[in-house]
């Protein structure tokens, strides 16, 4: 079968806008494969935590670092994912961590504007040299709480960020002002869609009050050459070990195992940084 591969038309999209979604990156039978597994996958409803907002609102969410053979770590580990991936950073590339987000209908939460680099400069990588890749296994729509994206503010580089409500946002000050001269953009996603995304671009999710879930699984990777220097797990800096393009649908119901890297709240009291959002 052939995949849709990222093209050099779409990395310059990316470098000109800080993000660039590909339509059916993957296939409806792939989609049916994560999120079916996910749906019914009980370590990763053991292991998922609720992350509240300024209202009190959550989205459940369960993060880990070392892609494994599952369902979930072929799609972050799979040829077409890691090349676009190497596109987009020019060179060598690793897995940083993996979050299936569950934001759920009534429930789900919303995220303050930040960028991803806010957080992970923090936790020692001196580069912004990073790139999250989210797969959308619902649809996602303004009355579900898709993500928004400021067009080409990754160019601003790295803001400032502070502690709104529980979670770490941008300044408000520097927002405001890059909302007044660039475009917001509501990232509608069809099951399937990808959005690939600057860790400099701005983005934020609102609440989801609506009937239906907004699940994504989203991948962030980091150049092998941007180690950390503190703490972080190794997966960071570890090549990705790279799988055919086949390999989702190999596994296909094949959930993750309770051994996985999984980052836990209560033990990791870097969270606040680590969590990307
Ligand atoms: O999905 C969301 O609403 C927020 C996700 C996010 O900020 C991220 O994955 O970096
Ligand atoms: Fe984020």
């Amino acid at each position: 079968m052939d995949y849709k591969q990222f093209t050099s038309a779409d990395k310059e999209a990316f470098d000109r806008d800080g993000y660039v979604i590909l339509k059916k990156f993957f296939s409806a039978e792939e989609v049916e494969a994560i999120y079916g597994t996910s749906r019914n996958d009980n370590i990763i409803s053991q292991k998922s935590f609720d992350f509240n907002d300024s209202k009190g609102m959550r989205t459940k969410l369960a993060l880990w670092y070392t892609p494994q053979d599952d369902v979930y770590g072929m799609y972050s580990r799979c040829q077409r994912m890691v090349r676009a991936v190497e596109m987009i950073l020019g060179g060598t590339v690793a897995h940083y961590h993996s979050k299936l987000m569950q934001k759920e209908p009534k429930v789900g939460g919303a995220w303050e504007w930040h960028q991803d680099y806010g957080y992970w400069y923090n936790n020692g990588f001196l580069f912004p040299d990073m790139v999250s890749v989210m797969l959308a296994l619902t649809s996602a729509t303004v009355e579900n709480g898709c993500l928004q994206v400021l067009k080409g503010s990754h160019k601003m580089g790295r803001i400032e960020h502070g502690i709104t409500g529980q979670q770490v946002g941008a300044s408000m000050e520097k927002v405001n002002e890059a909302l007044k001269r660039m475009e917001l953009v509501y990232v509608e996603l069809e099951p399937g869609d990808t959005l690939f995304f600057h860790c400099n671009v701005l983005h934020r999710s609102e609440a989801n009050l609506s009937e239906h879930s907004r699940w994504s699984l989203i991948s962030a990777y980091n150049l092998v050459s941007n180690r950390s220097y503190k703490d972080e797990p190794a997966s960071h800096y570890t090549p990705v070990s790279m799988v055919s393009d086949e390999a989702i649908l190999q596994v296909k119901t094949q959930g993750i195992a309770a051994s996985a890297d999984f980052l836990t709240p209560e033990v990791d009291n870097k969270f606040k940084e680590t969590i990307t959002q």
